[in-house]
């Protein structure tokens, strides 16, 4: 352990997550001494390990539906995909990164954490699509600090099972990006998008997510809507 701060359990976490209270601990354990020494969290990060990253990226399962199917492209130390394996046990979620040494350490903690419904898919988002021959379409595509969200949409749009969910976990760019890139999610079929605040009664730094719903044109068809 390298960080006081990271050692203690926020009482918030308890009271949210009780049943994954103890694994989202030596998650943040792992993170703290593992993922700084091999460079996948930055020391000045630990202090606000749980604020900043794990609590902020917990409330997103508040957007997922039951038992759904969830890839977190660019996933890095396994945020939020970890995290979300771990705090819903009903979604079978894929850690898509393209970096071995991140994947390495992601097995790691999938095996370390006991995560079963997790699984790590080494690969660029781009190379899982139908059109460069994936076959596995998603009911949620979440991602958090990736890309720009007109870039993102082109990866994790065709993605998405016809009516399933992509969500983007950005910062006070969100509805600044959303504005810019509305004719790219038309382009790609997007069905309907919304900006939501997740956790403002209750974390210190509330969760800035966009969703957006996949409609066919994602995969190919002509099926094109305006957003509301
Ligand atoms: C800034 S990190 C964010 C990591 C994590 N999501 C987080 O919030 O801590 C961006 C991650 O996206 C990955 N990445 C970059 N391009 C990608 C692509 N085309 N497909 C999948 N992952 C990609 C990088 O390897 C890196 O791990």
């Amino acid at each position: 352990m390298t960080d006081d701060v990271s050692r203690e359990t926020p009482p918030l976490v308890e009271k949210l997550y009780p049943r994954a209270a103890d694994r989202l601990a030596a998650y943040a354990d792992l993170l703290a001494t593992e993922g700084t020494l091999r460079g996948l969290i930055g020391p000045r990060e630990v202090p606000r390990l749980w604020d900043r990253h794990l609590l902020n990226c917990a409330v997103l399962e508040r957007l997922i539906p039951e038992e759904a199917t969830v890839a977190d492209i660019g996933t890095g130390a396994g945020l939020p995909g970890i995290v979300l394996a771990l705090v819903r046990p009903d979604l079978q979620v894929s850690l898509v990164e393209p970096l071995l040494r991140r994947t390495t350490f992601l097995q790691e903690a999938v095996d370390l954490l006991g995560c079963t419904n997790a699984e790590v898919v080494r690969a660029r988002a781009e190379d899982l699509t139908p059109a460069r021959g994936g076959t596995v379409l998603y009911d949620v595509v979440a991602s958090r600090a990736v890309a720009p969200l007109g870039k993102l949409a082109g990866w994790c749009l065709p993605l998405c099972a016809e009516g399933g969910l992509m969500l983007a976990m950005k910062g006070a760019s969100a509805e600044e990006e959303l504005a810019a890139s509305e004719g790219d999610l038309e382009a790609l079929g997007a069905d309907e998008w919304h900006v939501h605040q997740l956790g403002v009664d209750e974390l210190a730094q509330p969760t800035t997510v966009v969703s957006i719903v996949a409609g066919r044109a994602a995969r190919g068809s002509q099926h094109r809507r305006r957003g509301r």
